[in-house]
């Protein structure tokens, strides 16, 4: 018996969120007295995959065959079902992103197995297997109990710190025979955002609104963003006026972010923009409006003009940064 969990690589590497996963798995596995078991598609280095022991995979299975380069739903699908086989998978993991999202129900479908979708604990087994899940663009949480054999989990990255530990696993090979029919559907192009901080995986997050006027205005965020090594964000409006390019839109209809930090300047809070950041730990809200719906949700507030206070938060922050060394 195992847990499985799928990691996604790119280009041969692995992202905070897939060591956030396999900490994830190992945790569950550890529960139910089981070893983690990474599962990795497409081309990858040993080193890379080996080194998925420090985060407590026990082994990894590579399915090296090079279409898989790709997200294939069909042909990741086949393999992530072929692996829970190979290992005896009573957990699967996956994240809950594209790649979770089109695998994780295919996957549940073919074994016949819960889902839980959108994870944000670990499960509790002392009665079943309960999960706590995001429901409703995360304005609500569901405890679900899976009672099926096998449980398939997709996690919401950053719901748990990621520490590293010493260590390197094993990695097998493991050989899926897939025909032309599984790569039917393909993904012909990725176009990557550039940046130094990915707004998925960053812990700190400086976000604008309708509030910072116009696109002129954005040095103020982009400043303090550069100050703390924060990624940035907007609200919807300020992307669909093409002020911000969409990759940064957060919210119901775009990203869901789960960073330490966020601080939203000149953005009033709506539901719709909440549903997206509320999983924040820390909010700091800054509103020239003392009653934006935003300071509801925040953990501290400053009522100002975003133009005026935001270029001197940015510079106290320098000053104190400054002291550090
Ligand atoms: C189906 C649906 C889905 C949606 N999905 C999303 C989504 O995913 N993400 C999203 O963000 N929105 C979404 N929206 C839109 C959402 O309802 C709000 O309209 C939007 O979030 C408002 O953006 P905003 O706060 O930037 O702008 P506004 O509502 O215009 O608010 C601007 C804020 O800036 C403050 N302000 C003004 N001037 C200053 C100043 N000088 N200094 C400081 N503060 C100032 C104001 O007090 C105000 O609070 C959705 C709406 C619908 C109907």
């Amino acid at each position: 018996m195992s847990v499985l969990v799928l990691v996604e690589n790119i280009e041969g590497s692995f992202k905070k969120k897939s060591f956030e996963l396999v900490q994830y798995a190992a945790a569950v596995a550890s529960k139910m007295g089981a070893q983690a078991t990474a599962l990795v598609l497409g081309t990858c280095s040993n080193d890379a995959m080996a080194a998925l022991g420090a985060y407590g995979a026990a082994k990894v299975l590579h399915v090296s065959d090079a279409r898989l380069d790709k997200l294939s739903a069909r042909a990741y699908t086949k393999a992530v079902v072929a692996a829970a086989g190979h290992t005896a998978a009573k957990v699967i993991v996956a994240s809950h992103d594209v790649v979770g999202k089109t695998v994780a129900p295919q996957v549940a479908s073919r074994l016949k197995a819960g889902l839980a979708a959108g994870a944000v604990s670990y499960p509790d087994t002392s009665n079943g297997f309960v999960i706590k899940r995001n429901v409703f663009a995360g304005k609500a949480f569901a405890f679900v109990n899976i009672t099926s054999d096998i449980k398939v989990v997709t996690l919401l990255a950053n719901s748990f710190q990621v520490a590293k530990a010493e260590g390197s696993c094993p990695v097998e090979a493991l050989s899926v025979t897939f025909d032309d029919k599984d790569f039917a559907v393909q993904v012909k192009e990725v176009n990557k955002v550039s940046g130094s901080v990915p707004l998925s995986e960053a812990e700190l997050v400086v976000s604008g609104g309708r509030g910072l006027k116009g696109p002129e205005n954005w040095g103020v965020i982009e400043d303090l963003a550069a100050t703390l090594g924060a990624a940035t964000a907007c609200s919807r409006p300020v992307a669909d006026s093409h002020w911000r390019p969409h990759h940064e839109h957060v919210g119901q209809t775009g990203g869901t972010i789960r960073p330490n930090l966020y601080i939203a300047i000149g953005i009033s809070g709506a539901i719709q923009h909440l549903a997206g950041v509320n999983g924040s730990k820390t909010i700091v809200v800054i509103n020239k409006d003392p009653e934006a719906p935003f300071f509801k949700a925040a953990d501290y507030g400053v009522v100002g003009d975003a133009l005026e206070v935001t270029p001197k938060l940015n510079e106290a922050l320098k000053k104190f940064k400054a002291t550090q060394h």
